[in-house]
């Protein structure tokens, strides 16, 4: 059973298509990455499943629901975390979750426990009197994902979780993800970072120009697409461009990064150089056509 499913979505802004026959599943229980670089349409994506912009064609189901005729229902059932924060700065960390949980329609006796038990999730429980102008960052992600927490939902979409943290605050945020991913909730996350999509991910689809390239779990992409070793040749701009026309003339891939080519999956097959496993990036790089930033 799905959690949920797009069947050939669509959305065109004019000329432009944002989103281009997308399929995707989000199998209960598992955790489901859209990895793609700027612009591929990961953000549409997330805007037609909060029914803030409406499919020009495809199927759309959340929880049962169908999209856009059921989005109320839909988006009361799941959990919204969106990219750019919206708390509410003048509040404390309680009285930004009890707003929710009243949003959300938790009934009035569960309200207290439902909040203790985003409070705790989030590690912001000795926090909970802290007006929201006084977290740090780090603090006010965890606070936007317990917000969308609340009342306790099957399904979480979360648009970008850690984009413009610094890397030890993006680890406490992957913990707190990999719990909602233990207890069994359903996570859509979408990411254009590539170790987050390889951690927490059982699935990724990734995207290029509005479409799905690839998807699978992320060790069975590295596999497919880049095999099992990459060997890294260095040296000046004439010789790397002749190991690539050798490497293209013998069927096989490459990637560029900067002053060096990765040759993939040659299986001893390639020219002298440092050994390395594939990894994601390499997917990534070879399907989408754009090195990471
Ligand atoms: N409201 C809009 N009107 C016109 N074009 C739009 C609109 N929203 C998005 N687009 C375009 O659709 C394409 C996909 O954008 P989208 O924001 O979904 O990509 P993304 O993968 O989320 O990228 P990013 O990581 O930069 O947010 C882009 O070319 C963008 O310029």
């Amino acid at each position: 059973m799905s959690a949920l499913t797009l069947r050939g979505v669509v959305k065109r802004f004019g000329e432009l298509t944002a989103v281009n026959h997308l399929d995707l599943d989000v199998p209960e229980g598992t955790c489901v990455g859209l990895l793609g670089p700027n612009g591929a349409g990961k953000s549409t994506t997330m805007r037609l499943l909060t029914a803030q912009a409406i499919p020009d064609a495809g199927e759309i189901e959340i929880l049962g629901f169908k999209l856009p005729k059921e989005s109320k229902v839909a988006r009361a059932a799941c959990g919204v975390v969106p990219q750019l924060d919206n708390l509410d700065v003048t509040l404390t960390v309680e009285q930004n979750l009890l707003v929710f949980a009243h949003l959300y329609r938790v009934e009035r006796a569960n309200r207290k426990a439902a909040v203790e038990r985003a409070l705790k999730i989030a590690n912001l429980t000795d926090r909970r009197t802290t007006k929201v102008d006084k977290l740090s960052g780090g603090m006010r992600r965890r606070l936007l994902i317990a917000r969308g927490l609340v009342h306790n939902p099957r399904l979480v979409l979360l648009d970008e979780p850690t984009v413009g943290l610094d890397p030890q605050v993006r680890q406490e945020l992957w913990a707190l993800i990999d719990l909602l991913r233990s207890e069994g909730t359903s996570i859509l996350m979408s990411t254009h970072y590539i170790e987050e999509a390889e951690r927490l991910c059982d699935s990724v689809t990734i995207m290029s120009h509005g479409s799905a390239v690839a998807t699978g779990p992320p060790r069975d992409l590295v596999a497919e697409y880049a095999g099992d070793e990459a060997v890294e040749i260095y040296g000046p701009p004439a010789k790397l461009a002749e190991v690539e026309r050798t490497a293209r003339d013998n069927g096989l891939k490459t990637r560029r990064t900067g002053t060096s080519v990765s040759v993939l999956g040659a299986n001893g097959n390639a020219p002298e150089g440092e050994r390395r496993p594939t990894n994601l990036e390499d997917v990534f790089v070879l399907l989408t056509g754009e090195e990471i930033s």
